[in-house]
């Protein structure tokens, strides 16, 4: 897919990889839509990107967890730039004391984000369809033993965002379903974690020697890879590991072989 005159949608926009996201996707051509909670952070990134790239970017003050603020969010950029192409469900958290949060954030908000999205894009209902990329993790391929309930919302992400591309091939929505699955990656959400370890605050030596086995990336090569699985045509259904070692399609064993 070029990107050329094609509107993307990013939550979580305006910090961490969200920010690198939306900055790859401007630098190929596509008009961005910045959600986040943090308008502070999310307008002044605007203001910097308009006088970058032009006019191409909109910041939102949304919160995923709210139906309504979401479906007013993708209105107003199907409004503003006639069309809702690509949709990035980035935005989450790592709470494992507040952990009702962490499930409403990270795996309700991307099924909401991709459920409201749906209106604009399915081919089926006269959209044009596109491309809708879910932030998951490591976590959601593999076991992150200090954090079970974010393992959890992770592994519900990667699940959701296969069986939806099963679903959208099966009725023709003509949009494809990825989840894109990074390591440790150096962004506020890793800072603090001995805060964010709740009941599992004990495991806080455990997960530091975790993050130094398999070290971290920058939010650039995560973006990177974003771009990959927009773009790429023939990617649907895929779960994208990124590490600093490399990156990897994950190959999920069948239960009817
Ligand atoms: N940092 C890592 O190591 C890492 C690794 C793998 C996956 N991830 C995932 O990547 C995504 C982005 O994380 P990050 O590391 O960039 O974190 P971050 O904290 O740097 O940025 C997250 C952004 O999401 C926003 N946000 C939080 N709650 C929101 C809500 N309810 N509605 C809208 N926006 C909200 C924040 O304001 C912030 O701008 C998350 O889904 C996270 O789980 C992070
Ligand atoms: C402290 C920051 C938290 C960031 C959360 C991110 O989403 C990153 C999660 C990253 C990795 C999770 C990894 C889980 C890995 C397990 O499957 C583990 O078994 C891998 C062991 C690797 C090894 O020992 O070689």
């Amino acid at each position: 897919m070029a990107l050329e005159g094609k509107t993307a949608v990013v939550t979580g926009a305006a910090m961490g990889i969200g920010k690198a996201m939306t900055e790859i996707l401007l630098q190929n051509g596509a008009k961005v839509v910045l959600l986040d909670v943090n308008a502070t952070a999310g307008e002044s990134l605007k203001e910097a990107l308009n006088k970058e790239y032009g006019q191409k970017t909109l910041f939102l003050n949304c919160d995923v967890e709210s139906e309504e603020q979401l479906k007013a969010a993708f209105q107003k950029a199907a409004d503003t730039f006639g069309r809702i192409d690509i949709l990035c469900n980035n935005a989450g958290i790592l709470n494992e004391a507040t952990w009702e949060k962490t499930v409403s954030i990270n795996l309700m908000g991307v099924i909401r984000g991709s459920y409201l999205a749906l209106e604009h894009m399915n081919k089926m209902s006269g959209g044009q369809g596109g491309v809708i990329v879910n932030t998951a993790s490591m976590a959601g391929i593999g076991p992150f033993l200090s954090c079970p309930v974010y393992t959890a919302t992770k592994s519900g992400v990667v699940g959701f965002t296969r069986a939806m591309a099963a679903a959208s091939v099966a009725s023709g929505y003509g949009i494809r379903f990825n989840a894109l699955c990074p390591g440790f990656v150096q962004t506020e959400l890793m800072s603090n974690i001995v805060d964010r370890l709740g009941r599992f605050s004990h495991l806080t030596d455990a997960t530091h020697k975790l993050v130094e086995k398999m070290g971290v990336l920058s939010v650039s090569e995560v973006a990177e890879c974003l771009l990959e699985l927009v773009t790429d045509e023939t990617k649907n259904g895929e779960a994208l590991v990124v590490f600093p070692k490399g990156k990897k399609y994950v190959t999920f064993s069948s239960l009817l072989q």
